[in-house]
This record gives structure tokens, sequence and C-alpha cells, in this order.
């Protein structure tokens, strides 16, 4: 039999655990005890991001991100208490959760060691008064190898054989150069196989941070990119689930914080995954999916606090298709509003009601509308439009386009535009320059702070007349439409609309025309 005390662990199947920095902040406690209990099902690789005692945005991450910042205006004393207030925050997040004083004094040694280590980076970055981005992902790393021994001694308190792997200096076959593309996932997926097979019964925790990365991992991949390192674990262990828990309960119908009648989705397919992530749902990394998915790994998101919920399983396809029994019977009935194209040709399909998988809202939207001059043809008028938003890297969320006139939806990443009213103005030069460039292609005009809300479902493609219902519903509460699209994968309906009506016509959407009977 197979016995908890991991003496035949080889026989368990891989699975990784990916907590978030908020989690590792306020929750560690409850951390140790989900990995003590999922250990006695399985071998888990724990993968771990940079703690935040509050929210995100003042967490390990943001701090180190605004050290580099002050090192490279060189000014000292503005890094070195930023590194003191890290050091800090993880020394007296320890002591009251390490038994051992042991431990304890194990684990200060390497915080002390990593923020010296930390020191010398920013310290080099002053000198040369820039931060390339290769320093700025060694600074940022250190945030969750910090975490990695906190978690890692926590482990260890419990009796647990746990011990850190930093990924921060893992190569991949080829040197990177240019973007990350594929094969570059694929390559590092297969660099990390032999820093596991090091790994026998003890437990990896794994910093959620990979490197080194062409052009840097904040710029190619952005914040949140330990979920995308914890796929990659999961791909090169051959994991039987990528685990990402978190303070949600799973993924919702709707923003659970904003729409109170929001219901929690047992599965849903990776693309409408890949979908609300990319459009405001921030509930995992948006490149995630694709890792995964190519491997048929399922990606159950859960709740920190609460271990005995089901939460959102994202199931690859080909999963989905055999376990199609339970999840017709998890999945919520449907209303009876939209019916299939395929109503009474198929038998299957035949009383199968659909629905709409949830609605999401992405803020700071920026709208260009362009109107040719006519100068030019049409498909030429595209091109040159396209060309434009190439030469000044700005990549565009959603597109609308006729004959003579284009629309283009962007997230503003940063500050694009400033002022009030008559003075507003561009700040951004990327946006400057392509604007300026619009103006010989046709009329320019701007709409800024919008929304997008999308509608996202496997089983809109077969809905006749939802798009209309969604604008018409819109429509009839007063929320006026910039824009609209319809992705060409057919499981996404967006519109523009302003940002002061998004949460409104999210809940208008949801209230409307998602139907849920119990
Ligand atoms: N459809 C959705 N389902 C679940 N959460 C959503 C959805 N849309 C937006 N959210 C928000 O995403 C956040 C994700 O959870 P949380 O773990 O708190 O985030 P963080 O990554 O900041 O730690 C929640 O605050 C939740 O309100
Ligand atoms: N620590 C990084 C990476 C990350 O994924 O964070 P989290 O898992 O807490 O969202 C960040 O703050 O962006």
């Amino acid at each position: 039999m197979e016995s908890d005390s991991g003496a035949l662990n080889f026989r368990k199947d891989w699975v990784v655990q990916k907590y978030g920095g908020t989690s590792i902040g306020k929750f560690p406690n409850e951390i140790a005890n989900i990995i003590c209990s999922e250990l006695k099902r399985n071998r888990l690789a724990v993968v771990c991001s940079a703690r935040s005692s509050g929210i995100k945005a003042e967490g390990t991450t943001t701090k180190l991100l605004k050290a580099a910042a002050e090192a490279a205006k060189s000014n000292p004393p503005a890094y070195k208490s930023i590194v003191t207030s890290i050091l800090d925050d993880h020394i007296q997040a320890a002591i009251p959760n390490l038994r051992s004083p042991n431990l304890l004094a194990n684990l200060t040694v390497e915080f002390e060691r990593e923020t010296r280590d930390l020191m010398k980076y920013l310290t080099a970055a002053d000198t040369l008064g820039e931060v390339s981005p290769r320093t700025l992902d060694i600074i940022i790393s250190k945030g969750e190898i910090l975490s990695c021994y906190f978690i890692a001694s926590l482990l260890q308190d419990r009796g647990l054989d746990a011990y850190v792997i930093d990924l921060s200096s893992i190569r991949t076959v080829e040197a990177p150069t240019g973007d990350i593309n594929q094969g570059f996932y694929e390559d590092y997926a297969e660099a990390l196989r032999p820093v596991f097979l090091e790994s026998g019964d003890r437990i990896p925790v794994v910093t959620g941070f990979f490197g080194p990365v062409p052009g840097g991992l904040l710029s190619h991949v952005g914040r949140g990119y330990t979920d995308l390192c914890a796929a990659l674990v999961a791909i090169s262990l051959g994991a039987s689930e990528l685990q990402i828990l978190k303070e949600v309960e799973g993924i919702y119908s709707a923003d659970p914080r904003k729409v109170p009648t929001a219901r929690l989705l047992s599965t849903i397919t990776p693309s409408e995954a890949a979908e609300l992530t990319f459009y405001g749902s921030e509930v995992i990394h948006p490149f995630t999916m694709e890792q995964v998915i190519r491997e048929s790994i399922p990606i159950r998101i859960r709740n920190v606090t609460n271990p005995s919920g089901t939460g959102t399983t994202i199931l690859p396809d080909s999963l989905e298709a055999s376990a199609s029994k339970n999840i017709t019977s998890a999945r919520l009935p449907t209303p009876p509003a939209f019916r299939s194209r395929k109503s009474g040709i198929n038998g299957t399909l035949t009383n199968r009601a659909k629905r709409p998988t949830a609605v999401t809202v992405k803020n700071r939207i920026l709208v260009i509308n362009l109107r040719s001059n006519k100068r030019t043809s049409s498909r030429g008028f595209l091109e040159r439009t396209f060309a434009i938003l190439d030469k000044w890297r700005l990549s565009v969320d959603l597109i609308a386009s006729s004959e003579v006139n284009v629309s283009l939806a962007f997230y503003c990443h940063r500050e694009l535009v400033r002022g009030d009213g008559e003075r507003r103005h561009i700040v951004d030069i990327d946006l400057r320059g392509a604007v300026d460039e619009m103006a010989r292609l046709g009329a320019v005009g701007l709409v800024d702070e919008m929304a997008i809300v999308s509608l996202v479902g496997q089983e809109m493609k077969n809905m006749v007349g939802i798009s209309g219902a969604m604008l018409s519903v819109l429509g009839k509460h007063n929320i006026n439409i910039e824009m609209i699209s319809q992705g060409a994968s057919e499981i996404n309906i967006s519109c523009v609309v302003d940002q002061r009506d998004a949460d409104r016509a999210m809940s208008i959407i949801h209230t409307n025309l998602f139907t849920f009977l119990e």
C-alpha cells in the first residue's frame, strides 16, 4: 500500500501548486495545510510568487521595481531603505510562523545573503546610471527567491523535506535572443527537466520567476509571470494538474466583487479562459493557458482559504470531450432564449439551450477612430494603418473596420493622454508618432477613459441573435456604445463603452443574458 510518508512516492502523480504573493503574505499557515493534505494524494512541486503582505501593488515585486528606479537615478538612500524594508518584512513574517529557532536563524541568514546580493545589482545600476532589462530581471527575481526560502522553511518546520529551486539562472539550450516564441517555451520546459530529476522524494519549492528572457521578462510577459512559470514547471514534470491558488473561489460568470449574482463556473474551456483573462478578468496570466493546454494538463483555480472548494477547472478540449458527461451536469442550466443553429438537425444538440459563459470588463481603454481620406484603396488604407501601429509599437486590443473607417481600441498600460476638456493632449511619444502618421491617411479622432465590455462563451458561436440581444439590452438602459467587434473565434463579442458605464453594463448584461435556473 502507498504510504503518506512518501516512501513509494514514485507511484504518485506530480501536481504543481502555484501560490500568489498575497496568498503567501496573508495565509502562510493555510498554504502549509493545503500542501500537507495534497501530499497525501500526489507528489507536489510548489511554485511561489513574491510576497505581498497587503495588496499586490504594495508587495515585494513593486518595491523591487521602485528600488531599481531609484538606483537608475543614483539615489542610494532611497533604494537602500527599500531593501531594508523588504528584509524586515520577510523576517517579521517568519518570526510568528516558525517554531524552530534554528530554522528561523538559518532563514534569516538566507534572507540577508539574498538582500546583500540584491544590493550588489542595485549598486551596479547606480554606478552605470541605468538598469538594463537583464539587470531588472535579476532584481525582481529576488522577490520570488525570498518567498521560496520562507515557504520551504515553513514546510521544514512541519517536518517536511522541502528545498528551494532557484530558476532565475536556468538557461535554455539556445541562448535566448530576439522574441520569445513557442520554441523558447518548449526549450525552457525541456531545460527544467534535469533540475527536477534531483529532487528524489523531496518537495521542490520553486521560484515563480524564470530567466534569462530575451528583452526582459517584464516587457515580454509582464506582471503576473509566475502563472506562466508554474505552467512550464507543470509541463516539464508531466504533471496531472496545475493548481493556481488564489483569494477567489475560481472563475465566475462576472467579477464577483461587482456582480453579487455572479456564479462560480465549475469548468471552462482554455479559449474562454484566455479571452476572459485578456479582457479584464485577471484571475490567471493570459499566456498560461496555451502552454499547459498544448500538453493537455488541466488548470484548477482554487481558493487558498477554502481548501474543500472545488474551484474552476480549465479543461483542455480533449479532456473535456471525455469528461463531457460530468461537465454537462456540472454546468448550470441555460436560459431558453437562445437555441443552437443546429436545432432540430442533430439529436444531441436539439435540446441543448445555449448561454454565454461570462461577461468581463477591461478599463483604461483609448479608442482611435480613423476615417480614410479615400486617396488609397480600402486594402491599402488598412495595410498602412497596421504598418503605423507596428512601427510605433502599439498593440491593439480590439478592432472594428469598414471600407473607409477603422476604430482601434488600446489598453493604456501607461499614461497616454493628460489634461481636461480642451486642454486634453497626448503625452506618449509612440501614440503621438502614430497619430501624426495616421493624420496623413485621414481624419483622426481620439476618445479615452473608455472600457471594453466582453461577452465570452464557447457556445455563443451557435447562438443566433446573441450580439443583437447584448446591444439592445445596453441600448434599453441608455448605455452608449462607441464601437462593436466580434472576434474571429466567435466566442467573444465585445463593445466599447464609457468607463463610467462599464460596471453597470456588466451587471445589466449578466442580469439579462445569463438566466440561471436553480
Ligand atoms: N470572472 C471573474 N471571476 C473571478 N474573479 C474575477 C473575475 N473577474 C474579475 N475578477 C477579480 O479578479 C481578482 C482575482 O483574485 P485575487 O486572487 O484576489 O487576485 P490577485 O491576483 O490580485 O491576488 C478578484 O479580485 C476578482 O474580483
Ligand atoms: N511577483 C510577480 C509575479 C506574479 O505572478 O505575482 P502574483 O502571482 O502574486 O500575481 C508580480 O508581482 O507581478
